[in-house]
């Protein structure tokens, strides 16, 4: 994908934007879908899988070890696995393009299986740290030959047999504690994970629905204390993917700034590890509504109305940051047309992201006229009129594309950013949602002819 030529796009002023949409399926629990039921014995079916070139990149990985990923006319797809310990060698590298949650989640997999296994990422994937997958998975037994800065491309080799650990997750990081949990799948024990800071639980919840013998307890200084026994006989499940919400949140945005505007994005995943956002938004003053809560497979789901609001700035404290992580370059959007100053911390993490976002969002907004103040670890955007008229670059990254096209419908003149192909990452269909929305998006073929 990185290889593709760049494909600018333009967002111009827009109002009114109306209508009912859905938006594909959440990222994270299509990784693991596919993971979970290339482990398990029998016929895991996924409705609303997300077709997007990161969970395509997982598919074709979970080939390479043998498991029969199949798409279906119907648009579901099948997984027939292999069962825990029964992952093949691949007789090829497995190329993550531009997804980090694949890569590392199934570096977790292989590295608990004494075969060799190579992972490859596009220009964005190798710059991104993989020590804090690596780390533990060396202290259970694996070897790894990799690039300086423990970086792609790299070669793992787990050991046989190899040892459960118990782990403090050092950082806020749902892969981490996913991928300490993974490989301790194939380990005879238990293998014991602490959270200090609790991030997404899909891959508790999830595992725990094939079948695992898993336990998470919370402390009452608030840490999470997940334990997992090893070598469970997992079992087929069906699995319906709800809406993501990091991917609703652009047109949730979108319909808060634009003038005259009143939208809903239906059948939203409201998993309370995923909803800071939507609370920050809300606190902003934005008119956000949820209408008919339901349940499906032990997640909340919504449909999520937003209406033209007037936003005011905030302080949003760095705990927020694990609820809303992917969320912070469309905050920082909404942020720009905000009365007064949002203040965000605890954005270490944004660092080393696709691209650094926190650099690429102050940026980006630089560029375009709005002021703000990137700091170590924080931002401070001043809200008011957005004057636009800017390139902005988006460094491979999905969301920093996103981002400011949003940004490009409420400013005075046209944003561009230099290449939205990378949105096909995580959200193929974002620019045609947009438009049926009524955002008025000009592409680079419109702009040549
Ligand atoms: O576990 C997951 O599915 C994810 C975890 C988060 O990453 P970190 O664990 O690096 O915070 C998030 O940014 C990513 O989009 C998806
Ligand atoms: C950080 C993200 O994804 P990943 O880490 O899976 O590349 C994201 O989608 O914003």
């Amino acid at each position: 994908m990185s290889e593709a030529v760049p494909r600018p796009s333009t967002a111009c002023a827009s109002s009114g934007l109306s209508g009912r949409v859905t938006v594909p399926g959440d990222k994270s629990i299509s990784h693991r879908a596919l993971m979970f039921g290339a482990l398990a014995l029998g016929e895991t079916r996924i409705t609303g899988l997300l077709e997007a070139a990161d969970v395509l990149a997982t598919a074709a990985a979970m080939r390479g070890f043998g498991a029969k990923v199949e798409r279906h006319s119907n648009g579901e797809w099948s997984v027939n696995g292999l069962g825990t310990g029964g992952f093949l060698e691949p007789e090829t590298a497995l190329d993550f393009g531009n997804a980090g949650t694949g890569v590392r989640l199934t570096m977790a997999l292989a590295g608990a299986h004494p075969f060799a296994t190579t992972f490859l990422g596009d220009a964005s994937l190798s710059r991104r740290p993989m020590g804090r997958i690596l780390d533990p998975l060396r202290e259970m037994g694996a070897e790894v030959i990799a690039r300086s800065g423990d970086r792609l491309p790299l070669t793992i080799k787990g050991a046989a047999p190899m040892a459960p650990i118990e782990y403090r997750v050092p950082v806020p990081s749902a892969q981490v504690k996913s991928a300490v949990l993974l490989a301790g799948l194939n380990i005879a024990g238990t293998t014991t994970v602490i959270e200090p800071v609790p991030t997404r639980d899909h891959t508790e919840k999830m595992l725990k629905g094939f079948g695992a013998d898993i336990e998470v307890n919370m402390t009452a200084s608030g840490e999470a204390v997940i334990r997992l026994e090893g070598l469970p006989e997992l079992e087929a499940q069906p699995i319906e993917v709800p809406s993501d919400p990091s991917s609703a949140a652009f047109l949730i945005v979108a319909g808060l700034i634009c003038p005259d505007s009143d939208l809903v994005v239906e059948g939203v995943l409201l998993n309370e590890r995923r909803t800071g956002l939507l609370n920050v938004l809300q606190e902003m003053g934005a008119d956000i509504s949820i209408e008919n809560e339901r349940e499906t497979g032990g997640e909340r789901l919504g449909d999520v109305r937003a209406r033209t609001s007037r936003l005011k700035g905030i302080t949003v404290p760095a705990e927020r940051a694990p609820s809303m992580i992917d969320e912070y370059p469309i905050l920082a959007i909404a942020a720009a047309c905000a009365e007064g100053k949002t203040i965000m911390h605890g954005l270490e993490e944004l660092r080393v992201k696709e691209s650094d976002r926190l650099a690429a969002v102050a940026a980006g907004l630089a560029a375009n006229g709005v002021v703000c103040e990137e700091g170590e670890a924080s931002l401070v955007v001043t809200g008011g009129k957005v004057p636009g008229g800017a390139t902005v670059t988006t460094h491979l990254d999905h969301r920093i594309a996103m981002s400011f096209l949003v940004l490009g419908l409420v400013a005075e003149k046209p944003v561009t950013v230099d290449d939205a192909n990378m949105i096909a990452t995580s959200f193929p269909s974002f620019e045609n949602i947009l438009r049926k929305l009524g955002a008025d998006l000009i592409d680079a073929e419109a702009v040549l002819s």
